[in-house]
């Protein structure tokens, strides 16, 4: 029998104004897999992200992470529910260090209580150095440890969407949502990522939803992908399926070829 999935959506979609940006969208993940989600340009699927996150409510359908439907929760306690994710447009703390960005993410979980750290009890050194030793393991693990006392906003291009990466996974997800995380990126960059990507998903047991523009690149990462086109999936499967669905080929490839 096929486990459950942790993350359902049901028939879930949106509409501004008169433009329905999402409508009839199904998706199942199951733990543990790395999923793409692929489409033209204004296909829907940051819209999709933002439905799965709080971001929006939908004005249909459900949301169920985890057993629980979320429609309508704030994108706060979805993080704290075990989502997380990034953004298509960089969003870092940039003028905090590259270790306080990870240690944020952190202090939204903290054990350690308020009174505690207004007291300065030694509970309250005790988590804080905790938490630096574990947001140092995740900068390791992102190669950006060394620019630990580095400004955010200092940080070359590649290494802040690593360092977006890094802080989005200090929340403890289960499931990570990535935002075209290679968007900007050179070509070595962009290869190194998806490796990344593909570690951290055995590394830390994370369900990942990934939107990414580049067919390729997501053919070479993802189990399995879903194409969204207009707003609605335009079809589902494995890389090989996708990649010969003459519907895929003319919504987006085409596009691609015409480039
Ligand atoms: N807040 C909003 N108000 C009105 N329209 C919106 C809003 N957010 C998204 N849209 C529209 O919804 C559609 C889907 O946009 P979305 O950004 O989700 O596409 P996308 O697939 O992520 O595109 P891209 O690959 O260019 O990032 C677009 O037509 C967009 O203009």
């Amino acid at each position: 029998m096929e486990k459950t999935p942790i993350l359902e959506v049901k028939q879930a979609g949106i509409q501004f104004g008169g433009l329905k940006a999402v409508q009839n969208l199904n998706l199942a993940l199951y733990p543990g897999e790395l999923v793409g989600l692929i489409g033209p340009n204004g296909a829907g699927k940051t819209t999709s992200f933002n439905l799965l996150t709080g971001v929006y409510v939908p004005t249909e359908g459900d949301v169920i992470f985890q057993g629980k439907r979320i429609n309508g929760l704030a994108p706060y306690k979805v993080t704290q529910s075990g989502m997380s994710r990034t953004f298509q447009n960089i969003r870092l703390f940039r003028d905090m260090t590259v270790l306080d960005n990870v240690k944020v993410a952190y202090h939204a979980l903290a054990k350690h209580t308020m009174l505690a750290s207004i007291l300065r009890l030694p509970s309250h050194f005790a988590g804080e150095r905790k938490m630096e030793e574990a947001a140092i393991e995740f900068l390791k693990i992102f190669r950006l440890d060394k620019y630990k006392d580095e400004l955010a906003k200092n940080l070359p291009y590649g290494q802040q969407r690593r360092l977006e990466i890094a802080r989005a996974l200090a929340a403890n997800p289960k499931l990570l949502l990535l935002d075209e995380p290679a968007a900007g990126m050179n070509p070595q960059e962009t290869h190194d990522l998806m490796e990344l990507i593909a570690f951290i998903r055995d590394k830390f047991n994370l369900t990942i939803l990934l939107i990414e523009h580049d067919m390729n690149l997501v053919m070479g990462v993802c189990e399995r992908i879903y194409v969204l086109d207009h707003g609605q999936l335009l079809a589902e499967g494995p890389p090989e399926v996708i990649r010969n669905d003459p519907k895929v080929i003319e919504a987006y490839l085409g596009e691609e070829v015409t480039e």
